[in-house]
């Protein structure tokens, strides 16, 4: 064997001795592959191919007289190989039994199981059906030469090294009581594909709600620097619960103004105006709920500078100073939004393929404020973060009963749901949200707000979020990618008003796609786009809202194409309850909240996934 000069500096490898050929600088060789046959293997730039030697309908397209489909794969790119094991010497396997012209393809000498060295290339497959799920594949090849065998896996681990971006030291959190309590037997499942992949986790088993919160939040940082991500092994909650540990004490950027701060700042200024959505609102009213802010709510809101733009904090140790570590979720919970947002699939062998081949997207967050508790709380202001969701009333009425019925597991959604339902309650609430403009000062169709009619773009003309999203790879106005500060408020900052009687209020920062909403609850919203997308159901009929429900709970349904729904792509809004207490719902965790802002912050969350494939 003989090994080709090569571009790059693989020349440090020793000879593989034996049959490999020049052949265009790329190394190759023949080798038996378990249950297909003799094949010529190839290590080009960037992956692994294979051909399959002998019998004439072996040749182009077809492979033992099969197409070349997912059944017969012929390549694996490295970037999808996650680990080379040596397997030692033992058999191989002839071709599959009934594989159509199997024997005229390899002829006896093929059929019998041989015995040789053998190394195995484990990546993954996914369907033509179902592109985003995916499957564990693995490759065993075989050779009578030990030091072929050893030099072809030298090879291709060197190879591997190169893909930087992939993780060897994780710390993992498993909720054991996740889901339908099943949160260790998921780790336990995809556990080996971590130690097959050899990267090292320390992983910590939680005991109570709370504990991983509490883990991350006094974590020292050169500690959290060790690790190359956090994993969570649960449901959406238990993601965002370790996000708050991590986020709160370490990330400091100038909150979103308070619903009094909106409102006094539009009165003042005469460039900014109010359009009001809904019905009127009395400025009497607003004096009473917003009295003059106690000395440390402003400072807070005076880390926002003159013209809006916020001052980071420097702080050597700060993790928002360096890279910020990746997240991951191995869904284990009851809804697994998040991993069907970013993942297409709800697979923990998926997610735990996205993590240990090192795939990366930057997700929005929410980071929500809430001002008062109830309505005779003194003003507090108290900070929590949303990976993909908050919402009110009805949202908020389920999350709060349902935990009475935790061990119904996933199904007391529905339970409740119906429930919640049938009371068909509304609230009286004041929403005022930021009505994005674009950088002409006109808003422009993408950003401006929306109440349906005017929302009336067909599903092929929206623009769904998918793997490379270029909406989610556009820059933002300071020209990054990510923009982990928060909004500016120039002057021109345009807010609108909209007071009733709701039935709900959501605020979503993904798509939400779930079991119960095929589409989610807003089919074109992005990932990293830097928007949130305002939902509000104002009060209306039983079965209007059962409508709108049923077309939320439809693939290519329309849940916004109705007269008492309005919706808003916005950056960030605020929310008066008018009644007296107030239940929210963040990310499927209980958020009381009377007097309420929010603010998305683009790009903040780095997470192992690559987006869904649709
Ligand atoms: N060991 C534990 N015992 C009880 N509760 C826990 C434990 N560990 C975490 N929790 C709490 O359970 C809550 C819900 O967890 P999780 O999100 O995994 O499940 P879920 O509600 O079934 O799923 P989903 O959020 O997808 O609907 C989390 O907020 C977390 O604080």
């Amino acid at each position: 064997m003989e090994e080709a000069p090569d571009d790059d500096d693989d020349s440090s490898f020793p000879d593989s001795g034996g049959n490999v050929d020049r052949d265009g600088g790329l190394l190759s060789g023949c080798f038996f592959l378990d249950h297909v046959g003799e094949v010529l293997l190839s290590r080009n730039h960037d992956g692994l191919s294979w051909r399959c030697l002998d019998a004439s309908d072996c040749e182009g397209t077809t492979c033992l007289g099969i197409g070349n489909s997912q059944d017969c794969k012929t390549e694996i790119k490295f970037s999808d190989i996650y680990a080379v094991e040596f397997l030692n010497y033992g058999l191989l396997h002839s071709p599959k039994s009934g594989l159509r012209h199997a024997k005229d393809c390899f002829r006896e000498r093929l059929l019998i199981s041989q015995e040789m060295y053998r190394f195995t290339v484990h990546g993954f497959q996914s369907s033509a059906k179902e592109p985003c799920l995916w499957k564990l594949a693995e490759f065993t090849f075989g050779h009578m030469d030990l030091q072929t065998c050893q030099s072809w896996m030298d090879q291709l681990n060197y190879s591997l090294i190169k893909e930087v971006d992939r993780p060897r030291n994780l710390l993992v959190f498993v909720h054991p009581k996740s889901g339908k309590g099943n949160g260790s037997r998921v780790w336990e499942t995809v556990s080996k594909i971590f130690i097959r992949a050899k990267v090292n986790t320390k992983v910590i088993v939680t005991e109570r709600a709370g504990h991983a919160f509490d883990v991350m939040t006094s974590i020292q940082n050169k500690e959290l620097h060790s690790y190359d991500g956090i994993i969570a092994v649960g449901g959406d909650g238990f993601f965002n619960e370790i996000l708050n540990g991590y986020l709160l004490p370490r990330l400091k950027v100038p909150l979103p103004p308070s619903p009094s701060e909106v409102f006094n700042s539009v009165r003042s200024s005469g460039s900014s105006s109010v359009p009001e959505q809904g019905d009127a609102v009395h400025e009497a009213d607003q004096k009473e709920q917003y009295p003059l802010l106690p000395d440390s709510v402003q400072e807070v809101i005076n880390f926002r500078t003159v013209n809006g733009s916020c001052e980071e904090i420097e702080d050597p140790d700060h993790p928002f100073s360096g890279e910020r570590p990746r997240f991951g979720l191995i869904p284990a919970g009851s809804t697994d939004a998040i991993v069907i947002c970013t993942t297409g699939a709800r697979d923990p062998v998926t997610s735990a393929l996205h993590i240990i081949l090192g795939r990366k997207i930057f997700l929005d967050a929410m980071q929500v404020v809430r001002w008062k508790t109830a309505s005779t709380s003194t003003i507090e202001p108290f900070i929590r973060y949303a990976a993909s969701f908050a919402g009110y009333g009805f949202y908020g009425d389920v999350i709060s009963e349902s935990e009475k019925y935790r061990w119904m597991g996933p199904k007391r959604y529905d339970y409740v749901g119906t429930k919640i339902f049938l009371k068909h309650r509304s609230y009286e609430a004041e929403v005022m949200f930021e009505e994005a403009e674009s950088e002409n000062g006109k808003a422009s169709p993408q950003t401006r707000s929306k109440t349906w009619p005017f929302r009336n773009t067909t599903r092929s003309e929206k623009i769904l979020c998918r793997a490379k999203c270029s909406i989610c790879n556009s820059k933002a106005d300071d020209g990054n990618i990510t923009r982990t500060t928060p909004i500016s408020y120039p002057e021109k900052t345009r807010w609108c008003r909209t007071k009733g009687r709701f039935l709900s209020i959501g605020a979503a920062v993904m798509s939400n796609r779930n079991e119960r909403a095929p589409d989610g609850l807003v089919v074109d919203a992005h990932l990293s786009d830097g928007f949130l997308h305002l939902i509000l159901i104002k009060d209306c009929s039983r079965p209007k809202y059962l409508w709108h429900l049923t077309e939320l709970a439809k693939r290519g349904g329309e849940p916004l194409n109705f007269e008492f729904v309005e919706y808003h792509k916005t950056r960030a809004f605020t929310f008066t309850s008018l009644g007296e207490e107030s239940v929210w719902n963040l990310d499927g965790e209980i958020f009381k909240a009377h007097h309420l802002s929010a603010q998305v912050l683009r790009g903040l969350i780095p997470l192992f996934a690559s987006g869904p494939e649709i």
